[in-house]
């Protein structure tokens, strides 16, 4: 299909919708970002889906704000070419549509640590305690809580969230000690989310600067990803919040009937292609390069701005003390980095001392960073990823391979692989304890059953896994 025959769908319109015309559905409660706060613009058709004494949140949160006064907003992010010299001073607006350097490499969010550091790390501790559990808009939002440290010029009234975030960090008692001889086994369930994915944490970032572009009239006729599902389960959910356009290309016969349920529902324009995920991304980057359709994947450094703070809330669950490992599932290699990302921020601004040891966990059907890690980081090949019961992780060329590196490199990290029946014997192992945990976590269990048999990690090192 031409690239410009996308326009002619009926979704793809060039003006934005405005609020009024988006229904709410009776599918979920998703609390959207209207154009004003004012609450004589809610109709019969479409009411303010949170209230608190007749009025939204948004206004409860305005009154709020005057009596407990929040950090002054000096603070700001821009784009900078991923793991530059300090000698580049190429740079970009968050408020440009730009997913790649001048010489085609990776782009980051920087953010200006002289301005967050003016601040001790027992104040951003306190600051971001103080919001946990709270309805205050948009700080609710697990991912918004840290709005500084997130996206800290937008406006809150562009904020699309569905307070997500603030995931249970589970003590998986029983499995540790029955199967791992250890007892400091946790599970940090950021899967238990909005959309059923941890991709909620980027997407509410990526869509609300969406919605912050479209009103700043940037050509942004819609929003499009290639997914292995949960990408587009949550791309589509915070579009339908919002009145975007959403566009998701999915491998034809590789998503699950559940997954690929969620954006039809939500009214995504959906392609099922002949082809595996690493098609869908090359197509997905070459139709956003030439469209006004914007690019929703983890190659778009914003999603890893929302994805970190998971990393941020390991910690604060800890009361800031810091795990020894933590162990996540990768494929297109975004997540690795975010976490990476977020613990960083967390001892450079004196919240932590030091970082823990990050595994990153590949199906061994679909393993390019496991063989680059065994070549001694001298030979990386994408693969041709095979089918695996981890189907949102079947990636063969994933996009964030730069960041993945350079995230195990800098916390002295390891990377392991699980094949079918390894993956599958941790998934039952864990089931029959009580937990009900996906084939992506077991690929993560697998590689932390692993390390212990290897002794690499000790009876007492406080692990954490991942589940997504
Ligand atoms: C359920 C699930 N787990 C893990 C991952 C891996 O995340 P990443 O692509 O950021 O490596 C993905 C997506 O790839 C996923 O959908
Ligand atoms: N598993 C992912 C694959 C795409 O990852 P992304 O983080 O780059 O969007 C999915 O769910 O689609």
């Amino acid at each position: 299909m031409a690239a410009s025959s996308f326009l002619q769908y009926p979704h793809f319109t060039s003006k934005p919708r405005s609020s009024s015309h988006v229904k709410p559905t009776p599918h979920f409660l998703l609390i959207k970002a209207s154009s004003s706060d004012n609450p004589s613009n809610a109709t019969a058709s479409s009411p303010t889906p949170a209230t608190y004494k007749g009025c939204n949140i948004r206004e409860e949160a305005r009154r709020h704000s005057l009596t407990h006064p929040q950090p002054d907003n000096n603070f700001s992010a821009k784009y900078v070419p991923f793991n530059a010299g300090p000698t580049c001073s190429e740079s970009y607006s968050l408020d440009e549509i730009v997913y790649r350097s001048q010489s085609g490499g990776l782009l980051d969010v920087q953010h200006d640590m002289s301005a967050l550091k003016a601040f001790p790390g027992s104040y951003w501790r306190s600051l971001f305690d103080s919001r946990v559990g709270k309805t205050t808009w948009p700080y609710g939002s697990g991912v918004w809580s840290k709005k500084e440290w997130v996206l800290p010029e937008i406006s809150s009234d562009d904020i699309v969230s569905a307070f997500e975030g603030n995931s249970n960090l589970f003590w998986a008692e029983r499995f540790g000690k029955q199967f791992l001889n250890m007892n400091e086994l946790w599970v940090k369930h950021c899967g238990i989310s909005h959309t059923g994915s941890f991709k909620d944490l980027g997407m509410t970032v990526l869509v609300s600067q969406v919605n912050r572009l479209r009103k700043m009239n940037k050509p942004v006729v819609g929003v499009g990803c290639a997914s292995t599902g949960d990408t587009s389960a949550a791309l589509s959910a915070y579009c339908a919040s919002a009145g975007i356009p959403s566009i998701v290309f999915l491998p034809a016969n590789k998503i699950s009937m559940a997954q690929l349920v969620q954006p039809i529902a939500n009214g995504a324009f959906v392609l099922s292609i002949d082809t595996d995920f690493d098609g869908c991304m090359q197509l997905i980057r070459e139709v956003t390069a030439e469209l006004p359709i914007y690019l929703a994947n983890s190659l778009n450094s914003l999603r890893l701005e929302g994805q970190k703070t998971a990393a941020i809330e390991i910690l604060q669950q800890f009361d800031w003390e810091v795990p020894d490992w933590v162990i996540v599932p990768g494929g297109n290699l975004g997540n690795i980095y975010a976490f990476y990302k977020g613990f960083h921020m967390c001892k450079e601004l004196g919240l932590v001392d030091r970082i823990p040891r990050l595994v990153c966990a590949q199906a061994a059907n679909a393993n390019p960073l496991y063989l680059y890690y065994k070549s001694g980081w001298k030979d990386f090949k994408p693969v041709k990823a095979n089918s695996t019961f981890a189907s949102a992780i079947q990636i063969g060329d994933p996009v964030s391979i730069d960041r993945a590196v350079y995230a195990l490199q800098n916390s002295n990290g390891i990377v392991e692989e699980a094949t079918e029946e390894e993956l599958m014997d941790a998934m039952a192992q864990a089931d029959s304890t009580g937990m009900f945990i996906c084939p992506h976590t077991g690929v993560a269990l697998t590689a932390l059953i692993k390390l212990r048999d290897s002794g690499v990690i000790g009876p007492t090192d406080r692990t954490v896994v991942e589940g997504t």
